[in-house]
């Protein structure tokens, strides 16, 4: 027995060096591919020219921009474009605060977002939680994930509040410029001239049917989009959805961490939203969830979800079951696949979604809001839609880094971190191994972590780390000694890896999130007529 656990020591002490060893050549050999591609990708980028009011907007009508929802990437949005002197006319369904739970968790890639839009002091006055990594559990074991903040300002760290908090103070900053004109309504249709967007339909408050027009219209209407359809080819994909729950007055096992339960079936995640209060959403695989009026759904929560929770959070759990507002959400997922189409673009959750596991939405939001920002700021008018619709298409290839690391990460780690329906040894290794990989610390805890906060976005690091995990999760299979079904199961773990990965990073793009500098958009100038 005593040999056989220092086999098993020794062994697992051989598979760490092995995978660390193999690890950090797979990172050389990637940070050596980044710093040549960073020299040899050199971009013309124009000086920036102070927008110019009076010969923009104003020989065609009163507003520059119009933008179709006023949640994060609307209200953002048109806060930047307003402060940069656009007209900006925003037409959302509802200006009340909205109750919802979704957009709760901000990483500190998007808070750095917020940072370079003005917008960071929209997480102060709302009881906002800093977040300073994540705390990871496992058949009863525990590990913490600290983001890699110490190269930041002390300021930066993740933000969790109540989603409608945030949003209506980006609303409230939104009203302080007198250029944006925030109204309530809900738009209907796009109105479309050959093929060039030069507007919407809406109905105001009061239900008349009214027409806007301007140069541009960015749709921002969230992940039920209605609009999106002639903007886009939408192929949205619904794995599972998340059953919310507000947790009062419990003491997180780790203050001031999100927390990721790796339960059966599927992971369970626990945030603060207020000095008060703590997020709980769990993962329910499927379209359908248990139904809440019938009492199937507090059932479910208390039978099968309950007993794999942390015992420190238990009976704060079961009391928020009892009380009995239980609220759900589809967890869409929707690559990127736009139709360039003169005088509109699309933005936020109506272009793109990931799986909300990794809190990645709203720093790609904000990520893609700083990239459309820096391209339009060069234009004194927005008038020539054909040719802005042609400079835009940088735009797609430039959001890739940020955007498909976030996504490609998010649709990985749900797999990964889900029990298989049919019982796979090989998943269940795979798991595994991602949790020790995780625990090591060190770079297998700082690349991965820094890749989901959105603070070191790279396509080639999240590859090179999703493959160590495999190699690490079959190193120690081949330890002590291989045999032939442990080198079966082995085969499997990283045949499944491979199939997990690049389905994702095939509809990210694969020329696109690996080598942007080959694509010819990346290299587009505003149009001349502008200089
Ligand atoms: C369950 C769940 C949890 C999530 N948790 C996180 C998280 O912790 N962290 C994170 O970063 N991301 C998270 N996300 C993703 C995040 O919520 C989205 O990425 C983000 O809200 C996208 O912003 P948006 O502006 O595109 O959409 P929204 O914020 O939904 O805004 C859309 C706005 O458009 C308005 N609107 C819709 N239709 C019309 C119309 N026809 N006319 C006028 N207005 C209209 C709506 O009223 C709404 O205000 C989560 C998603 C889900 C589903």
């Amino acid at each position: 027995m005593a040999t056989a656990e220092a086999a098993g020591v020794g062994g697992g002490a051989a598979a760490v060096a092995a995978a660390t060893l193999l690890t950090a050549v797979l990172l050389a050999a990637v940070f050596r591919y980044q710093r040549r591609r960073r020299g040899a990708a050199v971009r013309v980028v124009p000086a920036p020219v102070v927008p110019d009011r009076e010969g923009s907007a104003a020989v065609d009508g009163l507003t520059d921009v119009i933008i179709v929802g006023a949640g994060v990437a609307g209200s953002a949005l048109a806060y930047t474009l307003g402060k940069d002197g656009r007209r900006v006319h925003v037409i959302e369904r509802d200006l009340t605060e909205p109750d919802r739970i979704v957009g709760e968790l901000l990483q500190p890639g998007g808070y750095l977002k917020l940072i370079e839009l003005g917008l960071q002091d929209c997480v102060d006055e709302i009881d906002a939680q800093r977040i300073l990594g994540y705390a990871l559990f496992k058949d009863g074991k525990d590990t913490r994930l600290p983001y890699p903040l110490e190269k930041f300002d002390k300021d930066v760290a993740g933000r969790s509040f109540h989603n409608g908090r945030f949003i209506q103070r980006m609303r409230e900053k939104c009203a302080t410029l007198p250029n944006i004109q925030l109204e309530q309504g809900t738009v209907t249709t796009l109105l479309e001239e050959n093929g060039t967007v030069k507007g919407v339909q809406y109905k105001n408050k009061s239900g008349e049917e009214l027409k806007a027009y301007a140069p541009l219209t960015i749709v921002c209407d969230g992940c039920f989009s209605n609009l999106r359809r002639a903007l886009c080819s939408p192929t949205v994909d619904v794995p599972s959805c998340f059953v919310g729950l507000v947790l009062e007055n419990c003491k997180l096992p780790h203050p001031n961490h999100g927390h990721v339960v790796l339960a059966n079936p599927s992971p369970i995640l626990f945030y603060p939203i207020s000095s008060t209060e703590v997020r709980c959403l769990v993962d329910v695989p499927g379209q359908k969830v248990p139904s809440i009026a019938s009492g199937e759904m507090a059932k479910y929560l208390k039978t099968m979800v309950a007993p794999q929770i942390p015992p420190e959070i238990y009976d704060s759990f079961v009391a928020a079951i009892e009380k009995g507002s239980i609220r759900t959400m589809p967890n869409k997922s929707m690559p990127a696949a736009p139709h360039p189409t003169p005088g509109a673009l699309l933005m936020g959750d109506a272009f793109n979604m990931r799986h909300p596991l990794t809190g990645g939405g709203m720093t790609v939001a904000l990520s893609d809001i700083v990239v459309l920002r820096n391209l339009l700021k060069p234009l004194r008018n927005l008038h020539d839609a054909s040719s802005l619709c042609k400079y835009l298409e940088s735009f797609y290839t430039l959001r890739k880094p940020v955007a498909s690391t976030i996504n490609t990460l998010a649709g990985a780690l749900y797999k990964v971190f889900s029990a298989s329906a049919s019982p796979d040894k090989a998943r269940d290794e795979m798991r595994q191994a991602c949790f020790d990989y995780l625990s090591l610390g060190g770079v297998c805890s700082d690349g991965p972590i820094s890749l989901l906060s959105g603070l070191n976005p790279r396509p080639m690091t999240l590859v090179a780390h999703f493959f160590a995990v495999a190699i690490f999760g079959v190193g120690r299979l081949m330890l002590p000694l291989p045999s032939p079904k442990r080198m079966w199961i082995g085969a499997r773990l990283i045949s499944g890896a491979c199939g997990i990965i690049f389905p994702i990073i095939k509809a990210e793009g694969v020329r696109q999130m690996f080598f942007p500098a080959t694509v010819p958009a990346y290299y587009r100038a505003p149009p001349e007529a502008e200089f």
